[in-house]
């Protein structure tokens, strides 16, 4: 297999502000060119902190960072000043839920487009004009001269979000990070947003990470899943692997119901018991005093990440049999 276009190993991140809290511990994966990435997970389990880091939006101040992370060959890291504004937006971009984060209100759309594109490209202000002109027609904006020129309270939720995406394309990114990008729409618009959203990945190649609270939403739209609890990867596999063989008890819980394209919409069922404090973990396994599968051993060690064949797997006592076997024998 190629050298995949990202690959994080360990990142860790502890922020060390007025609010404390072990937001990722150990998180390690790889992503192909042309790959979607669902990261899947309760509310607090460090999804939107794994896409900030990548893209490295905390502040340094106040956040401890560790690990590493290389993006297009890139040591995220080790990025500063104009390499770190050129790798922001260029090599990789973000659409978060809410488009007021990505848009200032006083000034239009057009020009906000148009502004990304110079900041990133030496294109004169009529060429950069002209491309994001294409990429509003692009993301189906109807009558997107028009557009151009509107301010963004101007658009309804379903067009800003389109802009929103435009603006995060116009650069070409080999990554695009979504953060939940449908969430806030009606479910109409979500599908439509969401069936954009790959048309446009398979038409560029580009690399997706999307998260979602979403079951439906994250088996549309991504080749493999990553299911995060208390900060950590606990399991990663394919969709189908996911959905038909879930082996954390942890996803097992989350898929209780039946998974399928008519679930689009539909929230993660409730895991009975809540989250973990991550400003004071347990020693073991985060999800030990939730899991109906918990011994005594997940109580006080924390399990490994296992890998075999693509499929990895944080768990002393997983539910299905097949990676028990393998994980008796992975750390015997
Ligand atoms: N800047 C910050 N300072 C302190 N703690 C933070 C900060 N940002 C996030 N956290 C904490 O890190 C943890 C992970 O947050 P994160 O936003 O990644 O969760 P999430 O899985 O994306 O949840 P949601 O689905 O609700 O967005 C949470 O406990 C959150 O309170």
């Amino acid at each position: 297999m190629s050298k995949p276009l990202v690959s994080v190993r360990d990142l860790t991140v502890e922020f060390v502000g007025n609010r404390r809290a072990h937001a990722l511990d150990k998180i390690s994966f790889d992503l192909q060119a042309g790959e979607v990435l669902g990261l899947l997970g309760e509310s607090g389990s460090g999804k939107s902190v794994s896409l900030r880091t990548l893209l490295r939006l905390h502040p340094q101040r106040t956040t401890r960072i560790s690990g590493s992370m290389e993006v297009d060959g890139m040591d995220v890291l080790a990025l500063k000043g104009r390499e770190l504004e050129a790798y922001r937006g260029g090599t990789a971009s973000m659409v978060f839920q809410e488009p007021g984060l990505a848009f200032d209100p006083v000034y239009t759309i057009g020009q906000q487009i148009t502004e990304a594109i110079r900041a990133h490209e030496a294109l004169d202000h009529r060429s950069a004009m002209q491309r994001a002109l294409q990429m509003l027609e692009r993301v189906q904006i109807p009558q997107a001269r028009r557009r151009y020129d509107a301010y963004p309270h101007e658009l309804s939720g379903g067009m800003r979000q389109r802009a929103m995406i435009a603006l995060a394309l116009a650069c070409k990114p080999r990554l695009l990070l979504a953060d939940e990008p449908t969430t806030a729409l009606d479910a109409t618009v979500q599908i439509q947003i969401l069936l954009l959203l790959r048309e446009l990945q398979k038409e560029t190649g580009m690399s997706v990470i999307f998260v979602t609270h979403d079951i439906g939403a994250a088996v549309e739209v991504a080749d493999k899943i990553a299911v995060m609890y208390g900060g950590r990867i606990v399991e990663e596999n394919s969709v189908a692997g996911i959905v038909h063989n879930p082996r954390h008890p942890y996803t097992a819980g989350l898929l209780a119901s039946t998974v399928s394209t008519e679930n689009r919409g539909k929230p993660l069922l409730a895991v009975p018991g809540s989250p973990p404090d991550l400003s004071a973990l347990p020693p073991g396994c985060s999800f030990a005093p939730r899991c109906s599968n918990a011994r005594q051993q997940c109580t006080s060690e924390k399990p490994q990440v296992i890998s075999v064949n693509g499929e990895r797997l944080a768990c002393w006592n997983p539910v299905s049999p097949l990676l028990k076997e393998e994980t008796e024998l992975a750390t015997a």
